[in-house]
């Protein structure tokens, strides 16, 4: 999906709401492990459908699958499979490697799983995010400020005028266009993304950390937005996936995705 398309759906839907879909075997409602299809799929097959119409994006972090074994991996492509194609795809994977071995994630993510992007590390440098990029009609996420307290350990220690995640952003920019190009930005640093807005009007962010990890929705949504479009993909895991672990886990999720869209359309409507 690219950016025009994407951003179409965020305009149609009024919504730039990005569902992560990390399935926690421990928190799996019950009433699942009864039927004859996996928890897991019973699951996002009933959280896909209820909350589509309040989302554009679903990101699926690799770990949730992995940690199944052989059976996560087949999990994994068939979650994809129930995800409409007018949905953007994320594979929240937070690859990063030398050249050879990154270009063997790149068409692990893209070709042979299909995502429309994947999260990659910037810090082993260009050579290693080169493989991602070579695939112009797919979309690379670098980690910009993750949403952790542990990005103060590395990420935002002083760094020439400013901080070393500014210094990785910057150069990182000139890698690709940002019709590719996004960069993972916490919610969690609401005044820091303020800033990182102004340094790039055009870049989309990918905004985890609403929910669960307590970032303030308002702040993001008032300061985040791109000059040129909506430039925002705001991520929200557990906070709708386990709204309730009852009978009623779907009508729930779907709630608190309505709810979180509502709040996102204030802000979108009128925009260009
Ligand atoms: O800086 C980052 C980068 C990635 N994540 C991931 O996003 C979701 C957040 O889940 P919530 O349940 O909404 O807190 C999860 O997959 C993280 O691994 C992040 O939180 N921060």
């Amino acid at each position: 999906m690219n950016r025009q398309q994407l951003v179409e759906q965020i305009r149609k839907k009024q919504t730039c709401l990005c569902i992560g879909l990390d399935p926690d075997m421990e928190r799996l409602p019950s009433v699942l492990s009864q039927g004859e299809e996996h928890p897991v799929l019973a699951f996002h097959r009933a959280i896909i459908q209820a909350t589509a119409p309040y989302c554009v994006a679903y990101k699926l972090n690799t770990a949730f699958y992995e940690v199944l074994g052989s059976t996560g991996w087949q999990l994994l492509e068939q979650t994809l499979e129930l995800i409409p194609d007018t949905h953007f795809k994320i594979a929240d994977a937070k690859r990063g490697d030398v050249e050879h071995t990154a270009r063997q994630y790149a068409r692990a993510f893209f070709e042979s799983l299909g995502f429309d992007a994947v999260t990659v590390s910037p810090l082993l440098g260009k050579d290693s995010v080169q493989p991602f990029l070579d695939y112009t009609d797919k979309w690379t996420i670098l980690l910009g400020l993750t949403s952790n307290a542990g990005s103060q350990d590395f990420l935002q220690l002083p760094c020439g005028d400013g901080y070393l995640y500014e210094r990785i952003m910057r150069q990182a920019s000139g890698w690709a266009s940002p019709n590719q190009l996004m960069f993972v930005v916490g919610a969690t640093w609401p005044s820091q993304l303020q800033q990182l807005r102004q340094q790039f009007p055009d870049h989309f962010f990918l905004v985890p950390g609403i929910g669960a990890q307590g970032g303030d929705l308002q702040a993001i949504l008032e300061s985040g937005q791109a000059q040129s479009d909506a430039g925002l993909l705001i991520n929200v895991s557990r906070a709708i996936l386990y709204a309730s672990t009852g009978n009623d886990f779907a009508t729930a999720a779907a709630e608190k995705a309505a709810q979180y869209a509502r709040e996102m359309a204030g802000f979108l409507q009128g925009r260009k």
